[in-house]
């Protein structure tokens, strides 16, 4: 994708008019141009001709100028608006593993500082295309006023772009390694408002992550770009001084080589004196459309794309589970995570299991066994690298993965809140809501209206609770929750066990619980023990005589 497609993509018509009108413009301002040099060669009072042409001249220039202004602003706009939305909309559809890979400090590097990048530059191309159309119209003044001179100046033109290029290219490939240096500040961002408890109460930590982390990526980021940018102001008054040598070259050189009229000489001269500061204009724009670039480049890069035909498709027409299932099976469902820093992968599986509805399975192991990536694999978060998966005999591909992770409720480890409760089509929603917000004893300390809640500024079993309190609402056929217990107190935790599952059970929901609270463990309907990533077994809990993690 570059700026120019960028532009096209978002609307073609627009950007048609734009530059019709801009080369209006242009084509106004070398005619203005061309009408002064005859004013001033012909040496007598000018005609009404060419005082009514003049005036013509200036008038369709204004509005020309204006409309092409207007039109472009508009389109640079909604470009921006379409990129926000696309990168927003193409991150979303990416495979969450594809999204983990990235990082999120990336995701966060593209959406706020490339897309500020793209946005200013975007806002320029207007200016940038005026002052180009005005060149080149100014060029076809130039041709049409000497072939032979024009000629001459076209080769001292590429002459002098391609001296320029060279140094172009040179900031822009230093631009990049600005630009790589900024992902890593990002994450030391990331750092900071993540990290702040750790590095406040260790002072030495926070010392040595100011010198040696952040201080040292700033300092290679600072010397990438003020390089580039010198190198870009370096080219840049090169540029400038490139036509003074051209003027001069006309002025002194050119009479003395070939027979050519002082009057063109100097309608040359006024016109190149005229063309600099439209190119001036684009040279000073270059870097920042260089910078564009770059983080054009770098938004491809991330490789995110919108879904297609061949990838997830979703119907809205098609109806949850409701409690008339049979069955879900994983058949020889694995996933690897490959770590490039350490000398083994990771591997879940091959994993065969099977889930009915108003069944309630623990899912245990010890730390880093494979629960919570076996928690995405049935939710369909992760797409598996071999093996299938079944709901009631029906294979899940990209065709109806995005409508069966529909069928999922999950509070995760790492779960997020959202203040609003997005997407519950319920008329009844903030009475649910509340009775709900008791059931969790949560009544006391947040409100809802109108779909929103009061805060979700909580303690962390808390917010575990909202959270558990939004699976609720949305009232699918699977539940999961992957350690939610973990940070209840010992009252509340004896409710989920006792009282919340058996009742979502009791509702023919399939719930399966990632735990390490042994002394529940009676509760469940099957173990399902994973270690290393495999299933050591899948028993009644009345069939465990020992515990789970002997
Ligand atoms: N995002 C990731 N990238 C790379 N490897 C990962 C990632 N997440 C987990 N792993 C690897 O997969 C293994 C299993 O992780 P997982 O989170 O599934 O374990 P778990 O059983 O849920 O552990 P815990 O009880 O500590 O939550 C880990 O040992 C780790 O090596």
């Amino acid at each position: 994708m570059n700026l120019f497609r960028l532009l096209l993509r978002t609307s073609a018509l627009l950007l048609s008019l734009a530059v019709l009108a801009g080369i209006l413009s242009g084509g106004c301002a070398a005619g203005l141009i061309a009408l002064i040099n005859a004013t001033l060669s012909q040496n007598q009072p000018s005609t009404t001709t060419l005082v009514s042409s003049f005036v013509a001249l200036c008038l369709v220039r204004l509005i020309a100028n204006f409309a092409s202004q207007v039109l472009l602003i508009h389109l640079s706009e909604k470009a921006i608006l379409d990129l926000r939305m696309l990168l927003s909309r193409r991150i979303l559809a990416s495979p969450l593993r594809q999204l983990e890979q990235i990082g999120a400090y990336r995701l966060l590097a593209v959406l706020t500082e490339d897309i500020r990048t793209i946005s200013s530059t975007v806002l320029i191309i207007p200016f940038f295309c005026i002052n180009i159309a005005i060149v080149i119209a100014c060029l076809i003044y130039l041709g049409w006023l000497s072939t032979t001179v024009f000629v001459i100046g076209v080769c001292f033109l590429f002459l002098g772009i391609f001296s320029y290029l060279i140094p172009m290219m040179k900031a822009m490939s230093l631009l990049e390694l600005a630009r790589e240096q900024e992902d890593r500040l990002f994450n030391h961002f990331c750092a900071i408002t993540q990290g702040t408890k750790e590095l406040k109460l260790h002072r030495q930590r926070r010392q040595s992550f100011l010198k040696e982390d952040l201080c040292t990526t700033a300092l290679s980021y600072r010397r990438h770009n003020v390089v580039g940018m010198s190198v870009f102001a370096a080219a840049a008054s090169w540029g400038q001084i490139l036509f003074f040598i051209v003027i001069g070259l006309l002025l002194f050189t050119l009479p003395s080589l070939t027979k050519i009229h002082f009057t063109i000489i100097s309608a040359y001269a006024l016109t190149i004196i005229y063309m600099m500061s439209p190119l001036e204009h684009i040279m000073s724009m270059l870097p920042t459309v260089t910078r564009a670039l770059v983080a054009l480049k770098k938004a491809e890069s991330l490789g995110l794309s919108l879904p297609t035909s061949s990838n997830e498709t979703y119907s809205e027409k098609v109806l949850s589970l409701g409690q008339f299932w049979q069955y879900l099976e994983l058949v020889n469902v694995t996933h690897t995570y490959y770590q490039e820093r350490e000398e083994t992968n990771f591997i879940l599986g091959p994993i065969n299991l099977k889930f009915h509805p108003g069944e309630l399975i623990f899912i245990v192991g010890g730390n880093g066994s494979g629960k919570s990536t076996l928690a995405k694999l049935i939710s369909g978060l992760y797409i598996p690298e071999t093996g299938e998966i079944y709901l009631d005999g029906k294979l899940i591909d990209n065709h109806n993965r995005e409508w069966y992770r529909q069928q999922f409720s999950v509070v995760f480890s790492d779960f997020y809140l959202f203040e609003r409760l997005l997407g519950l089509d319920n008329s009844n929603l903030d009475a649910q809501t509340q009775n709900y917000l008791v059931q969790l004893q949560l009544d006391h300390k947040v409100k809802v209206k109108d779909g929103v809640l009061s805060t979700t500024n909580l303690s962390q079993g808390q917010r575990k609770r909202l959270a558990l309190l939004t699976t609720y609402l949305e009232d699918r056929p699977i539940y999961m929750f992957d350690e939610w217990a973990s940070d209840q107190d010992p009252v509340f935790k004896e409710i989920f066990y006792t009282q919340l599952l058996p009742e979502l059970k009791s509702r023919g929901k399939s719930v399966l619980v990632i735990t390490h609270d042994d002394r529940y463990f009676y509760i469940a309907d099957r173990i399902v023990k994973l270690e290393y990533g495999k299933v050591k077994y899948d028993k009644s809990p009345a069939l465990l005589s020992i515990s789970v993690y002997e």
